[in-house]
């Protein structure tokens, strides 16, 4: 048999039919379901008169919309209605669902590792571009589309094209305060906001059996501002280590069954990837953003870059409109960049192991005057889990607002967002023109970056301030 990759051992295990040419028709074992797109697939069942096939396999849970000051209200109306929409459809259709004022709740992408939905070997869809975080377990997962969402809720399966491959080899070890929001932004900084499109992405070698779940996690939800729909990691046993004793993971003797057969899914030492890359992390700064789009990122270091050195047309206009929106100059020191507000969260660096970084910067500071400081944990059990440590005190006396779980000000869904013209020093993983409110400025760094940037009022270097 000839050697295949993680991706192609996914893949085939779940053809259900082979259309050639690429295409063929996916089993779909897993589905996470969220209040924003999944409406209309809902509206779809009901339309056609079908019931889910298999209402176990789905988890539903509210996150974009939902309030982190209190449970109590949402004062958004849309987003009010988005929530009660989900929980009515989830009681309709008996799909499991998990309510604002349970212990589950939480991100989608959070909520499904923590409660071991989230499994190797499977293939796990979400209408959710940021689906690509599960691939750090060794799942074949991927964001799909509000009318897909209600193909898998009906018939558990969906058409799709296979992707090409592609294998990042990351070697040398992190600086200390250099975290995997610093290698996504590096890496993303140099192949670009498109450089993965069309490829499943597999992140190997050392630097990446040496990471946590949680830095995993971290590199491959951001595959998709690369522009790949798929980011994956062999699991091994700081994968299984993670994932034993959650609560939907195999028990007993199913457990061994499953360990042994997740260890045969690593790919093959004389595989062939359509592409590869490899990247160094020994020299990788902390990271910011400066523009509109994830790539326009530089080291800490750096000064704002001049558009008039772009190597294309296309980006120098890019950068001159993000430039224009962001109210930057070409050359100004990165670090002298003021900020008015700080967002600590996200799918991407809302995990223990975040909020842990951004109160080691914390502990014992005070935010600067004048700078709102926001910490959102990814999950309910996130936020209790770091108040047991204490955590939430350490932010709180440095003058930090310690929210409950939800996406919060990654995206202005709900009532967290910017006011036009502020500026945020965001762990989330967007910065797009509006991305946190009409008007907001968003430079996307990580948890440790982003605390330390609250604390002296201006973008800085972590270790700097460390030092
Ligand atoms: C609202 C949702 C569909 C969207 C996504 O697809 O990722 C959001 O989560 C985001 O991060 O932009
Ligand atoms: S935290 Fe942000 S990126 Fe993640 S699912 Fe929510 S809106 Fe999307």
């Amino acid at each position: 048999m000839t050697a295949r990759t993680l991706y192609d051992k996914l893949w085939d295990a779940h053809v259900v039919a082979d259309f050639g040419e690429g295409e063929a028709l996916l089993y779909i074992d897993r589905q996470l379901v969220h209040e924003v797109s999944s409406p209309q697939a809902f509206r779809a069942l009901r339309e056609n008169g079908r019931a889910l096939r298999r209402p176990a396999t789905h988890l539903a849970v509210a996150d974009h919309a939902v309030p982190t000051r209190s449970r109590d209200t949402i004062i958004d109306p849309l987003a009010r209605a988005q929530v009660a929409e989900l929980a009515g459809n989830a009681a309709q259709f008996g799909m499991p669902y998990l309510p604002l004022d349970s212990p589950g709740q939480g991100v989608v992408h959070v909520v499904g590792p923590e409660s071991g939905l989230t499994l190797p070997g499977i293939t796990l869809v979400c209408g959710d571009s940021h689906t690509t975080t599960h691939g750090a377990f060794g799942a074949l997962a991927f964001g799909i589309g509000a009318s897909e969402c209600g193909t898998v809720m009906a018939a558990q399966c969906l058409r799709q094209m296979r992707a090409k491959t592609m294998r990042v080899t990351l070697t040398g070890e992190l600086s200390p305060w250099v975290s995997a929001k610093d290698v996504a932004l590096a890496l993303i900084a140099q192949i670009g906001a498109l450089g993965a499109a069309g490829h499943a992405v597999e992140y190997t070698g050392p630097s990446v059996t040496a990471m946590s779940m949680a830095a995993r996690m971290t590199l491959c939800n951001m595959t998709i501002e690369a522009g790949g729909r798929i980011g994956l990691i062999a699991p091994d046993d700081t994968t299984f280590a993670f994932l034993r004793d959650r609560k939907l993971a195999p028990r007993g003797t199913m457990w061994g069954r499953a360990v042994d057969h997740w260890r045969t899914l690593a790919t093959d030492a004389d595989a062939v990837f359509d592409r590869e890359v490899t990247f160094d992390l020994g020299d990788i700064a902390p990271h910011v953003t400066w523009g509109t789009t994830p790539d326009e990122a530089a080291p800490i270091t750096a000064n704002v870059p001049d558009p008039a050195k772009a190597n294309t047309a296309s980006a120098r206009r890019h950068a001159e409109k993000a430039l224009a929106y962001m109210a930057l100059a070409p050359g100004t020191s990165i670090e002298a960049i003021a900020i008015d507000r700080v967002f600590i969260g996200s799918c991407t660096n809302g995990r223990i192991e975040d909020l842990r970084a951004a109160a080691a910067i914390a502990r014992g500071r005070r935010v600067a005057p004048g700078v709102t400081a926001i910490v959102v944990p990814g999950s309910t059990a996130t936020r209790a889990a770091a108040e047991v440590e204490g955590l939430d005190r350490v932010f709180t006396d440095a003058g930090f607002e310690w929210r409950h779980a939800g996406c919060s000000m990654c995206v202005a869904m709900n009532d967290d967002r910017l006011s036009p013209g502020e500026r945020c020093a965001s762990t989330s993983n967007r910065n797009f023109e509006g991305r946190q409110g009409a008007g907001g400025r968003t430079h996307l760094m990580s948890p440790a970056m982003a605390a330390a940037a609250g604390i002296a009022g201006h973008l800085i270097d972590v270790r700097r301030l460390m030092a």
